[in-house]
């Protein structure tokens, strides 16, 4: 039996990355862009990156977003886990809600911010951000598409 490029794709290395859903007292929810100089750079998701060596996911969260964005936040609510396989990396997406948070956002990194309901405005969506879009449906009974492109 020869090994198929699927083998080898499954045998890839699984990134863990915590990303952070913020959600406001309207329902909005925080997309930033990413930055220059990474992979898919401008396209829109939720912020968030890899964990570090023993980090747990809301501890990765919680660094990053005070790295990237200036804020220290509260609570991280598991929702769900996504498995996306890119070429660059395989990553394993752990979405938290949050709900609170303080400080001033400062966009540390020189991306952008904005804070959305369905359907996005933005784009283009990074294409491991679009199932959330459709959970937010789903939760929310939105019909339609869910965001532009
Ligand atoms: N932050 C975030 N990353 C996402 C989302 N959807 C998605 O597929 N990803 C992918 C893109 C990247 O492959 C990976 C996150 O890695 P990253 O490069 O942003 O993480 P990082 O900030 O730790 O980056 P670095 O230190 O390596 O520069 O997860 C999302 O909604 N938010």
């Amino acid at each position: 039996m020869g090994t198929s490029l699927a083998d080898l794709a499954e045998d890839r290395p699984v990134v863990d990355v915590a990303v952070g859903v913020l959600i406001d007292g309207d329902g909005r929810f925080l997309l930033t862009s990413r930055p220059e100089g990474k992979v898919y750079a401008g396209y829109w998701e939720f912020p968030g990156g890899k964990l570090e060596a023993g980090e747990t996911v809301e501890q990765a969260l919680r660094r990053e977003l005070h790295e990237e964005l200036g804020i220290t936040i509260g609570a991280a609510v598991p929702w769900r886990i996504e498995l996306v396989d890119y070429p660059h990396a395989r990553v394993k997406l752990n979405f938290c809600k949050v709900f609170a948070w303080s400080g001033d956002f400062e966009m540390r990194e020189r991306q952008s911010m904005s804070w959305q309901t369905l359907p996005v405005a933005e784009q283009p969506v990074l294409p491991g951000t679009v199932p959330v879009l459709q959970w937010f449906a789903e939760e929310r009974g939105f019909t339609g598409a869910t965001h532009a492109g």
